[in-house]
Parts: structure tokens; C-alpha cells; sequence
């Protein structure tokens, strides 16, 4: 035994070792081209120095080359090396453009009758692309169709190849290779000697491996199901759907990496991922640079989507669900709709007599301003008195807003039919009857009136600009509230709404909730934003290399910086990709559609892991904001986070949640069953810390304790000693993770705090690559063995 163990280990080497020098070959290559990338960049510094503009712009090109060209090649030289598949002679014979045979089966007599072949091509597979000087191919770029079949082949549909390897190396080193045998059928010869295999395959050790607080890449083991998604033809909308841990996230965001491969000219219009949660972007955002791809991809939580709710992080407080119901419901678009007029008005206006006076001339005061909306307005024109009195005004009001142009654009309108309704009640109207001589009086008339800061005044509180913060302070009222909502929203709604906008003060300052953000992005639409002449830039000769600040990312800026500098100044994206694309409201979906009017999508969800309470509701939305536009249908059916021990408890309560529905298959089991921990209410906290510090010697990764939203800020207390190591969440703030070791705490508390609860608690149960501990309050009603109630047979 040990003898064979032995042997074992020593073709392991032996592999290694033929990696290793493969690797070195690559290494020296790169070092190569980097040598010539700093040549290029030293060669056009001196050229700068001969001070033409010819030679300025050249200078300008190369370094802009030698920047990109240097960037990437330090950005990819870490462990992009990974794969490598031995195949057999293509069907015709045929090389593409990068060396490959373009076939993706056998020639008829690649294999022999006695089950024999020879390997006649062998691809490694990397991050990057690299050619060797004579053009052959070193390493083939993941993205590239040569390498798809190192992903899609299956011992089932081997198609040419024989040998599958996976690399694993840390820089220059190559720490161990598993192969996976395609065709096992076969005695394959390469280079004289047999094809050796090594190892168990790549993906079980994968799965095994501790999770950190960052998600990993999955570009050395995506199976085949994963790969039709990835690779699919960027046309109008690609949806996937499948159940927890069937790799969606991981999928959506190789496909990122993957479009941007194929069309980077197209995807310069950027790529827009939208996540429900910052914690769920912090997770996902070092895969896309691990890919190779930073910069044209902007990774945003739902609740920062808005320049609104600009900031680093953005809106992260939770409405109560009654109340997140009505802000994502689209009946909050009517509410919006005559909100953003209604909101013009202000009310507390003072007595006529001091509203809005206007003197032309010097002969009166300048008059006080007025904390409401004014309701009289008065000039002297011509030693006249003119006025426009309350019901006159709001003629004007209602003529100007018969439209539906957006309220700020409104704006110049409103002054114009003022000035006209001065003039017409003016001395100087009758004054002549020749139309140039009046033509010339009413000029004057309006150039003096309107430039006077009485009237300018008058007009700021007559027709405020409002920004869309401002509007929803307004609906803190419940009174306008109210009026604004009628047959739209119930009485309950209405002060339940009123209520969760106090927080604000009245320029609309204050913490906003991530379904504020949807509100006030549909503002910003109602109310446009009027045009401001922008202020001219000194000419910059670099301006004229166009995309040069694009594609030369600067050394200082972070890939948060830049991707928020470019999603800033992005209104609309070229792809727009959704994840958890279940649990956008109505109003989000709205958001979230304006951002891709013209774009293709990726679209990735599960219905079944919903927190949104109205699922047709949401569909409608979201059929609203997908247009018309075909749409292509993938499912992902594996399972790759849960074993299947915790798996099978998930799936009790997707059957109470969705009946029919099914679940994916978990791909690998560890024998260990999840915990029941039952516990007296005033015993939790100290239960849920022991077994928090109990599954810290379990497991060499991360815990996630996952409790009802509103005890969130109780559960960091209890687990704040115990280290970065385990992390207490909000089962909202659970979407899309995952840790080593999950304890969900009283399964009926997150089921009973929302209608779409049974969903939410399925998330929460769905989050362990490891072990599972379900502690039970007493509103769970657990059995004798700590079962709750609602996760029993
Ligand atoms: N082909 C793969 N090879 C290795 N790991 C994989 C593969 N596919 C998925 N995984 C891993 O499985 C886990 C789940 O993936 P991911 O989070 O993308 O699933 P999901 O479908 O988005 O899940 P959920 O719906 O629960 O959010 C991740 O750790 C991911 O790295």
C-alpha cells in the first residue's frame, strides 16, 4: 500500500513538474512583453521631448498602449494559469486564428478499434491569452471559444477531449494539478507514453475549500450547464433562473467578464450589475478584477442606484414590510405623479397683502419673503399698479401643468404666461397701436419685470425647483399625503407612509431606506433636472485620443472609485445584468429600467427565494422594463454550496413556500446533519453565542448567524466579542451569501415578520457550505428533539 501511495505521489511530481515548466515558458514569455511595454513607455517619453504636436500625439498613443498593455499584464500575472485539456485530432483538421483545431469532435479515426488514441493537441487555459514569439499559443484566454471545451465537455458529451486538468499555482509556482477523465474508455498515448490522471477532479475540492468574506472566481471548474449561460449570445435579454447555490451570481458575473471578451468595443457603454444589498456587493466585488475585467463593470446595491442616494454606501435601513410594500408597490407611481406637482405648492402662506409684492421701479419697499406659496402677485409698471390675484394665479398654475413635461422644465413656461398675464392687465398694452412699437414696449416690459429680483423672488416660491428629496419630505404630511393618494392608497397606507418619512427634515436631509431610493429616482424623472449651461474646460490635448481615460485606469484610483466615478457619470449602460432578480419591487424594476433602455440584459433570479410580496406585481414590472425585447430561458439544476444534508431541510420549507416547486440537486454531502437547538426566549442570547463559538472550532471559515430583521442590532451584541470570523445578519441581508456555518435563529420569527416570510426563512436555511444550526424560540413550538414547527415533515 504505502508502495503505491508512493508511486502515486511521485507521478503527482512528475506532473507537477511538466506544468511547472510549462509555467516557467509563460513566466519568461510575459517578462518579455513587459520589457517591451517599458521600452514603448521610455521610447515615448523621449519622443514627447521633441515638443511637435505630431510628436506630442504620438507620444500620447504609445503611452497609452504601453498603460494598457502594463496594467494588464500586472493585473493577470497572479495564478492565471489554471486549466490545460488534451485532445484528439479535430474532424476536418482545421486550425482558427489562435492555433486550435476548430472542431469540436473526433476525426473518424482518432480513435483506433482497440480503444487506443493519440492526443494530438494540448490548450492551456488562463486569465489572459499569451502567444508565444513565433505566434503559437501558450495560453488560451477562458473567454475564447478554443477553451469552451474545457468546460463543456462531460463524460457523457466528451467531444474531443480526452483529459481535463486543473492547475492550481500561487505566482510562479505550481502547488498541484487534478485531472478529470473524459474518456475513460480510452488508452490515450502523449509524447510516447501513456496519459496519466491525477487526482479526483477539481470542483469537489473547490467546494470543499473555507470560505472567506469575499467571493472566489469559479473560472478553473464552470460546468457545462454554467458555461451555456456564460457563453450565450449577447441578444436582448438572457434570463436564468434556478434554485440557491446553482452558481447564478458566479455566472452572472463570468458572463460580465465574458461579453466585455467578446465586444469591448460594444460593452464601452459599460455594464451595469445591480445586487440587492452593499453586504452582497462588497462579496462579489474582487471577482471581475480576478477575471481580468475592472473599470467598465459597475457592481451597485439596489439602494444606491439613484445619484439621489449617492454615497459610498447608500440607503441600508429597512422599511417595516407594511411599509415597504406600498413605496415598492407601482401604485406609488400615480401617488409620485401628483405628489411632484402637488409639491409646488407650499403651504402656510401668508395673508395676501404681503405675498409676493413686486415694485418696478424704486417707488416701494422690497417686500418680506414668504414661508408659504404666495398667492398674490403685484408689480408697477408704467406708475401702474398691475396684480395678479389668488384665482388668476392658479389659472396659471393649472394651464402650465395641463402636460405632462416634466415640473422643473416647467419652470420657463410658468414665468412666460405670468409675464403675459402682467402685460395684458398693463397701462402700457394700449398704449400704441403700430405692432413693432408694442412688439418693442413688451420687450422692455419683460426684460425689466423679470430681471427684478421682487419677481424673481415671487417666481423661486412660486414655481420652486424641486429636487426629488424635497417632494418626498412633503409626503411626511399626511393631510397632502392624503390628498395626493386618494383612491390610490388606503387610510392605513397613507399614514404608515406619512410616518416613515419623518425622518427626514424638510429639504428632504436625512437616512433614506433602500425603497426611498426607488421613490426618489422616479422623482428625479417626474421632475427633470432644468438645463444648466456647463462651464467650458481649458482645451486639453489629451482629449483628443478618444477612450484614453477609459481604457488606462490610473494607478491611484480603486476599482470602487472608478466604477463609481463611471456609474456617476453613466445614465444609461450598454448590458445591464440583475441579480436576485426576484426580489426587485415594481418601483425598482422602474429604476433599474431606465438604466438599460437600449441595452441587452442578463437577468438572474429565483421565485422561490422572493421577498417581495406580490409576485405577479413584480412580473408585470418587470416585463414593463424588459420591453417587448425575446427573451432566452436557461435553468441552472445543481446545487453547488449546500450539502445535501442541509439541502433536504430546505427543501421542507420550500414545499410550505412554493408547493411543486423543485429543488436543485445538492452535488456533494458531508454526513453531518444540521443541529436543533431549542431555547427558552430569555436563554437565546447566551444559546446563540455557545453555539456561534462551538461552530468556530468547527469549521476554518466564516459564520453567519442569520436572525429576523428586527433583531439585528440584538444579535451583533450578543456575537460582538467573537471576532471578524462570524457575522450577525438580517435575514434580508442574508440574500446572496454564504458561510462555512450558518445558525438561523427562530425560524418562525423571520417566517411571521412579512407575507413573503416562508421565502425569506428558505434564504436564510440556504447559506451553509458546511453545518447548519436551527436554535428554536419558543414561538417556534420545536419537538422533543428541537425540531421547530414549521421545519418538521
Ligand atoms: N462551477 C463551480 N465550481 C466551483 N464552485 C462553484 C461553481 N458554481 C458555483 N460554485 C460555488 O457555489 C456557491 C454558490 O454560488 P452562487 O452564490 O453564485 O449561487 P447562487 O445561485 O447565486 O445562489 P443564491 O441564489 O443562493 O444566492 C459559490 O460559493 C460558488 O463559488
Amino acid at each position: 500500500m504505502a508502495a503505491q501511495d508512493a508511486a502515486v505521489d511521485s507521478l503527482r511530481d512528475r506532473e507537477i513538474g511538466v506544468e511547472q515548466e510549462h509555467l516557467d515558458r509563460v513566466y519568461h514569455r510575459l517578462e518579455e512583453k513587459i520589457d517591451e511595454a517599458e521600452f514603448l513607455m521610455h521610447d515615448a517619453v523621449k519622443r514627447g521631448q521633441v515638443g511637435t504636436p505630431g510628436a506630442l500625439a504620438e507620444r500620447d498613443a504609445q503611452v497609452f498602449r504601453a498603460g494598457v498593455h502594463l496594467n494588464r499584464l500586472n493585473n493577470e500575472f497572479e495564478d492565471f494559469l489554471f486549466g490545460r485539456i488534451d485532445l484528439l485530432l479535430g474532424k476536418d483538421g482545421e486550425r482558427g486564428p489562435d492555433g486550435a483545431f476548430t472542431s469540436v469532435e473526433p476525426a473518424d479515426d482518432a480513435v483506433r478499434p482497440d480503444h487506443t488514441a493519440d492526443i494530438a493537441e494540448t490548450l492551456h487555459i488562463g486569465r489572459i491569452g499569451v502567444l508565444d514569439s513565433d505566434y503559437a499559443p501558450l495560453v488560451i484566454d477562458w473567454r475564447a471559444p478554443a477553451a469552451a471545451p474545457f468546460y463543456r465537455s462531460t463524460p457523457k458529451e466528451p467531444g474531443r477531449v480526452v483529459r481535463r486538468r486543473v492547475i492550481r499555482s500561487k505566482g510562479r509556482k505550481v502547488l498541484g494539478v487534478e485531472d478529470d477523465l473524459m474518456r475513460p474508455e480510452l488508452t490515450a498515448r502523449l509524447g510516447g507514453g501513456t496519459l496519466p490522471v491525477i487526482g479526483d477532479g477539481a470542483l469537489m475540492a473547490a467546494l470543499g475549500q473555507a470560505r472567506s468574506h469575499t467571493m472566489r472566481d469559479i473560472v478553473s471548474s464552470i460546468q457545462a450547464e454554467q458555461d451555456m449561460v456564460i457563453r450565450a449570445p449577447a441578444a436582448s435579454v438572457t434570463e436564468v433562473s434556478g434554485g440557491p447555490g446553482t452558481g447564478k451570481t458566479a455566472v452572472a458575473l463570468h458572463r460580465a467578464a465574458y461579453l466585455l471578451y467578446q465586444d469591448r468595443r460594444r460593452y464601452a457603454g459599460g455594464i451595469l450589475v445591480v445586487s440587492p444589498t452593499p453586504l452582497l456587493v462588497a462579496y462579489t466585488e474582487g471577482v471581475l478584477p480576478s477575471l481580468g475585467e475592472e473599470g467598465q463593470v459597475a457592481i451597485r446595491a439596489v439602494g444606491s442606484l439613484s445619484d439621489e442616494a449617492a454615497g459610498v454606501e447608500g440607503a441600508t435601513t429597512y422599511d417595516e414590510p407594511a411599509v415597504a410594500r406600498v413605496k415598492g408597490s407601482s401604485r406609488m407611481l400615480h401617488v409620485l405623479r401628483k405628489a411632484a406637482r402637488g409639491a409646488l405648492e407650499q403651504p402656510g402662506a401668508q395673508p395676501a397683502s404681503q405675498d409676493g409684492q413686486l415694485s418696478f421701479g424704486d417707488e416701494e419697499p422690497e417686500p418680506a419673503r414668504s414661508a408659504g406659496t404666495p398667492t398674490r402677485l403685484r408689480v408697477v409698471a408704467f406708475g401702474a399698479r398691475v396684480e395678479l390675484e389668488a384665482d388668476e394665479l392658479q389659472r396659471i398654475r393649472n394651464n402650465v401643468l395641463s402636460g405632462t413635461a416634466p415640473v422643473n422644465l416647467l419652470r420657463p413656461r410658468a414665468r412666460k404666461l405670468l409675464l403675459d398675464a402682467l402685460w395684458s392687465k398693463s397701462s402700457g398694452r394700449g398704449r400704441y397701436t403700430d405692432p413693432e412699437l408694442v412688439a418693442e414696449l413688451r420687450s422692455s416690459f419683460d426684460e425689466d419685470v423679470s430681471t427684478e429680483t421682487p419677481f424673481l423672488t415671487f417666481l423661486n416660491d412660486w414655481w420652486p425647483e424641486l429636487t426629488p428629496r424635497r417632494v418626498l419630505a412633503t409626503m411626511a404630511d399626511e393631510r397632502r399625503l392624503g390628498r395626493w393618494a386618494r383612491r390610490i392608497l388606503n387610510q392605513g397606507e397613507v399614514r404608515r407612509l406619512a410616518r416613515s418619512l419623518k425622518r427626514l427634515d424638510s429639504e428632504g436631509r436625512g437616512p433614506l431606506s433602500v425603497h426611498d431610493v426607488a421613490l426618489l429616482d422616479e422623482l428625479q424623472t417626474l421632475l427633470g433636472t432644468p438645463h444648466r449651461p456647463k462651464r467650458k474646460r481649458e482645451f486639453d490635448p489629451l482629449d483628443q485620443l478618444t477612450g484614453l481615460e477609459e481604457l488606462m485606469p490610473q494607478r491611484e484610483e480603486t476599482q470602487w472609485e472608478r466604477a463609481e466615478r463611471l456609474a456617476a457619470e453613466r445614465t444609461e449602460y450598454a448590458h445591464v445584468i440583475v441579480d436576485e432578480a426576484q426580489d426587485l419591487t415594481p418601483m425598482q424594476w422602474r429604476m433599474v429600467g431606465r438604466r438599460g433602455r437600449h441595452a441587452t440584459w442578463t437577468v438572474v433570479g429565483d421565485p422561490a427565494q422572493s421577498s417581495w410580496s406580490d409576485p405577479d406585481e413584480a412580473a408585470a414590472a418587470r416585463d414593463e422594463a424588459l420591453g417587448g425585447r425575446p427573451r432566452r430561458r436557461f435553468t441552472l439544476t445543481v446545487n453547488y454550496r449546500n450539502p445535501a444534508e442541509i439541502a433536504e431541510l430546505a427543501a421542507k420549507v420550500l414545499a410550505l413556500a412554493m408547493p411543486g416547486m423543485e429543488s436543485p440537486v445538492a452535488v456533494r454531502s458531508t454526513g453531518v446533519e444540521p443541529r436543533f437547538e431549542p431555547v427558552r426566549d430569555r436563554d437565546l442570547a447566551g444559546t446563540v453565542r455557545a453555539e456561534a463559538r462551538r461552530l468556530l472550532t468547527e469549521v476554518d471559515g466564516t459564520i453567519g448567524v442569520v436572525v429576523a430583521m428586527n433583531r439585528r442590532a440584538q444579535a451583533r451584541e450578543w456575537l460582538a466579542e467573537l471576532g471578524p470570523r462570524v457575522v450577525a445578519l438580517g435575514s434580508l441581508e442574508a440574500k446572496g451569501l454564504e458561510y462555512d456555518a450558518t445558525v438561523v435563529v427562530s425560524p418562525a420569527e423571520i417566517a411571521d415578520e412579512s407575507p413573503a416570510g416562508l421565502r425569506v426563512l428558505y434564504v436564510a436555511l440556504t447559506r451553509a457550505t458546511q453545518q447548519l444550526t436551527v436554535v428554536s424560540g419558543e414561538r417556534d413550538l420545536p419537538d422533543a428533539h428541537g425540531v421547530p414547527d414549521l421545519l418538521r415533515e
